[in-house]
């Protein structure tokens, strides 16, 4: 595996510091009209940022981002005009207010799917609006004028190009902690939730307070954009703070890259410079005055998701020198789970119904899975398997009956909770983060052994767990036979390989148990004997394993013990050789080779 020594630096970090040291030097070197220009770029890529946290990473559309701006710039001109606080006391004061109505918003809209929330957005956008505009204390449509200027250091910053180094930095700290927490496990788990909340949730994510948490955290990016705009401009008006300067800032995010901090600022800079030239030229070019950038915009975000999906960052990206796999350097390992003595027993099921409406797709069926064994469930299509599976991991609850994982009775737990008992599991479709790599999508396992939250991750303060969790992962994948390829991309590998990738995630949990769902379907004969290689070994080292699978020759080969379903009902429980005698089960798998397998995944 390519791996770069911890101290170099990579050509993609000169870079960086190249980036860094024309950004530095702009401000001064530009012509005063311009850095008026990249001063409202810079506050605007401040908000984009917040706007890729939460709809390019975790997949929450928001159009309603410019009224929180408006909160933030509102609460510290009102603030500083009528109540001659500082600027500084007014920022806060804006985070206050704008984190109490993002949370207060969240609390009420987070929980909508599908294209409710976005509406929700729009609503409370417009209604932000209006109130800036009728609330007589805000200054009606006129707004309100004199807003004192930010003073740092005893100097007033009314030098644009001082107020530019300022929002420079506003940026500057807001981008690196956005890259800080990508980078970090809650980042990961971000990123999960935009696949939907089930893997998230796997893996001992709440999905819910997660996705609250990343919606105050890009409403204060908003208010602090706000509080920049509110003291550069001087005065304030509702207009910026419109449902079509929220559809803007969105188009900014997706024109430049929405999953991609730098390709948020990207799309800030060229829509805001593209505004400034289309009204400076498109009047002249028409002959008359009027909103025509605003149709050029609509083109150009067609034209966008047409031939750049994912925005013009990844476009930029593919001509960066690629970052090789940079390790933290080990430390402590993350601590372990009491493994149960081989034959107690791990997980109970007792007389389990699931009724959907008047069918009963899990009907009293009652077993038990002992420590240190690998159980299939089997049975033919419709018996009830994947329902089961979901009762086991908290997707679903029972309806009745009860489920015990070592003694402790986890009936109706929610799926992180089940996870952060000792249960791991693969998915029947894959589900992997194929723009990470194997190592990150490995690590996203780990997230319940770890603790650091939102705020230290974008702080930067969690390396040493970071690092036990890049080790561990490290360690699962070589487990596996992936090691090799820690440092590729999920999406380039074949499916075979994405899942042994999800039964190393699974690992990294130390599970006491581990669920797997249909691991080889789709898979070619050779993938199913490294499979089946593979988890046996697992087994062998100790570790539990129930198999929901199709594939007959793999089952009966690998398993120590099965239990058959059919119609909702327990058919029959044994062991191989057992099951395979056994007449109903015959029935039931009518036309199903059920004898000895000559060749294939046996080992
Ligand atoms: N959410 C649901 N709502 C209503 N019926 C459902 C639901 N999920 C499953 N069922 C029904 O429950 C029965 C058992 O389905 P289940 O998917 O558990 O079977 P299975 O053994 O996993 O089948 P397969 O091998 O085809 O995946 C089927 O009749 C199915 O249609």
């Amino acid at each position: 595996m390519k791996r770069a020594p911890t101290a170099a630096l990579s050509p993609r970090t000169l870079l960086s510091g190249l980036a860094l040291v024309v950004a530095a030097l702009l401000p001064l070197l530009l012509p005063t009209f311009q850095v008026t220009l990249l001063t409202n770029i810079l506050i605007f890529a401040v908000l984009v940022t917040g706007l890729v946290l939460l709809t390019g990473v975790v997949g929450l559309t928001s159009f309603g981002h410019a009224a929180f701006m408006g909160v933030g710039a509102y609460t510290t001109a009102l603030l500083s005009t009528r109540l001659g606080w500082s600027p500084w006391l007014g920022l806060l004061a804006g985070f206050v207010t704008t984190g109490s109505v993002a949370a207060l918003l969240g609390l009420i809209t987070l929980r909508m799917q599908g294209h409710y929330l976005p509406l929700a957005t729009i609503a409370w956008g417009i209604s932000l609006y209006y109130v800036f505009g009728n609330t007589p204390a805000l200054g009606g449509n006129t707004g309100l004028t004199d807003i004192p200027p930010i003073t740092l250091l005893g100097v007033s910053l009314t030098n644009p190009r001082a107020f530019a180094y300022l929002a420079l930095v506003c940026l500057g700290l807001t981008a690196l902690g956005a890259q800080f927490l990508l980078s970090s496990r809650t980042g990961r788990a971000m990123r999960a939730l935009r696949t939907g909340p089930l893997v998230a949730e796997a893996f001992g994510v709440n999905p819910f307070g997660l996705r609250v948490q990343v919606f105050v955290l890009s409403a204060l990016m908003a208010s602090l954009a706000g509080w920049l705009y509110a003291h550069n401009q001087r005065f304030l008006n509702p207009t910026p703070f419109s449902l079509s300067a929220g559809i803007e800032y969105l188009f900014m995010a997706v024109v430049g890259g929405s999953q991609h901090v730098w390709g948020g600022v990207l799309g800030a800079g060229l829509i805001t410079q593209l505004r400034e030239t289309l009204r400076d030229v498109l009047p002249g070019l028409l002959g008359q005055q009027g909103s025509f950038e605003t149709v050029v915009f609509g083109l150009l975000i067609i034209l966008v998701l047409q031939f750049a999906r994912r925005g013009l960052w990844p476009l930029v990206e593919r001509w960066l020198p690629q970052e090789p796999l940079r390790l933290l350097p080990a430390g402590p390992g993350l601590p372990r789970r009491a493994v149960p003595a081989t034959g107690t027993p791990l997980i109970q099921v007792a007389q389990a119904v699931k009724r959907f409406g008047g069918l009963r797709a899990v009907d009293e069926v009652s077993f038990e899975l002992r420590a240190g064994e690998i159980l299939g469930l089997i049975g033919p299509n419709g018996a009830g398997k994947s329902t089961m599976f979901n009762l086991l991991t908290g997707v679903s609850p029972a309806t009745s009956g009860r489920v015990t994982l070592l003694g402790q009775d986890i009936t109706g737990r929610s799926a992180a909770q089940i996870h952060r008992l000792g249960v791991s599991r693969t998915f029947q479709h894959v589900k992997v983060l194929p723009e990470l790599t194997l190592l990150e999508n490995t690590m996203m396992g780990g997230y319940a052994r770890a603790h650091a939250g939102l705020l230290r991750s974008m702080l930067h303060l969690e390396r040493r767990e970071e690092a036990a969790l890049q080790h561990e992962a490290l360690r699962q994948l070589e487990r596996v036979g992936l090691g090799e390829q820690a440092g590729q991309l999920a999406g380039n590998l074949p499916l075979g390989q994405q899942r042994i990738l999800e039964v190393a995630r699974a690992l990294v949990a130390d599970p006491a148990l581990l669920l797997l769902d249909e691991p080889a379907a789709g898979l070619r004969y050779g993938e199913k004997t490294a499979l089946s290689a593979l988890l046996r070994r697992l087994r062998d080292e100790g570790v539990t394993i129930l198999i929901v699978e199709h594939d007959m020759d793999l089952v009966m080969s690998l398993v120590d013990r099965l239990v058959v379903m059919s119609s909702g009902q327990k058919l029959a429980e044994g062991t191989p050789d057992e099951v395979r005698g056994n007449p109903a089960v015959r029935e039931a798998y009518l036309g199903v080779d059920l004898d000895e397998p000559t060749s294939g995944v046996a080992s």
